[in-house]
C-alpha cells in the first residue's frame, strides 16, 4: 500500500518529499482541484518522487477534461487524475477516454487515475463502481475514491469496509489498482491495511486533523511507519 500525500503548494510539498506518490493540487478549488502547471512543474523537479497531479471536480466536458489532463502529463505529473462530478456511466466513459488518450497518445508510460465520491448520493454523481467499470472499459489505469465534499465525513461514513474491499477486489477483476481516500484518520489505517487498496490518499490526517493546516512532516512519516 502506497501513501500518497496532497501539498497545496511548493512549499508544502518539501514536508510531504517521503511521501511514496506527491499530488500535487488546489483544495480552494475543490476535492480535486488543478493547480497551475507551473507549480506542477515545480514539484516534479524537486521531488525524487512520483508526482500526481489532480485537473479537477469535472462536469461532463470531455474536451475541457483531455485538455487539462494533457496540460497536467506536460507539466511533468506522472499520475494525472481526473474527478467525474456528474452521473451517468456512458458519459463517465466518454469523459474517461479522452482522458486516457489525451494523455496515453503523447504519454503512454503515464497512469491515468479516474476518481469517484464516496458521497455520490448526497452529492447526486455516479457510483464509484459504476464509474471503476468505466474507467477500465476507457483504458485507466487506477480508479479511485474520494469525497467530494470536504465536511470533514470521511470515506468510511459512507461506505463501510466491506464494500470498500469488494470495491478494491472488482477493480482488481477489472485491471484496475485502488486508491482511497476522504479524510482519513489515522484510526483508519488498521482497516486501510485489511482492504489493502494499492494507494492511500491524505492531505488532513498529516495536517493534523485539518485541511486548513499545513502538512506537517513528522506526520507522513508516522503515516508511512503504520502503513509499512
Ligand atoms: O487525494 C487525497 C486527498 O487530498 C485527500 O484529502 P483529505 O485527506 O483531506 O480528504
Amino acid at each position: 500500500m502506497r501513501l500518497l500525500v496532497s501539498p497545496s503548494s511548493i512549499e508544502e510539498a518539501r514536508s510531504a518529499l517521503a511521501a511514496d506518490i506527491i499530488d500535487v493540487k488546489k483544495p480552494s478549488e475543490g476535492s480535486l482541484g488543478a493547480n497551475f502547471p507551473w507549480v506542477i512543474r515545480a514539484i516534479k523537479e524537486m521531488a525524487e518522487k512520483p508526482v500526481s497531479a489532480a485537473i479537477g471536480d469535472f462536469d461532463y466536458k470531455p474536451g475541457c477534461a483531455s485538455l487539462a489532463a494533457y496540460g497536467a502529463a506536460c507539466a511533468g505529473a506522472d499520475f494525472i487524475k481526473v474527478g467525474l462530478m456528474f452521473d451517468g456511466r456512458d458519459r463517465a466513459f466518454d469523459l474517461a477516454r479522452a482522458v486516457v488518450r489525451a494523455v496515453k497518445d503523447d504519454f503512454p508510460e503515464k497512469t491515468v487515475v479516474i476518481a469517484a465520491y464516496s458521497d455520490y448520493e448526497r452529492l447526486g454523481t455516479i457510483s464509484p463502481f459504476a464509474a471503476a467499470e468505466a474507467a477500465a472499459e476507457a483504458g485507466a489505469d487506477i480508479a479511485m475514491i474520494d469525497t467530494g465534499m470536504k465536511d470533514g465525513k470521511s470515506t468510511f461514513e459512507f461506505m463501510d469496509a466491506d464494500t470498500l474491499a469488494s470495491y478494491t477486489e472488482e477493480n482488481r477483476s477489472l485491471g484496475l489498482a485502488t486508491a482511497l481516500a476522504g479524510s482519513l484518520k489515522f484510526e483508519d489505517l488498521s482497516a486501510l491495511k485489511i482492504i489493502d487498496p494499492e494507494i492511500i490518499g491524505v492531505r488532513g490526517m498529516v495536517c493534523g486533523g485539518d485541511r486548513s493546516c499545513v502538512i506537517r512532516p513528522e506526520l507522513v512519516e508516522k503515516a508511512l511507519a503504520m502503513i509499512r
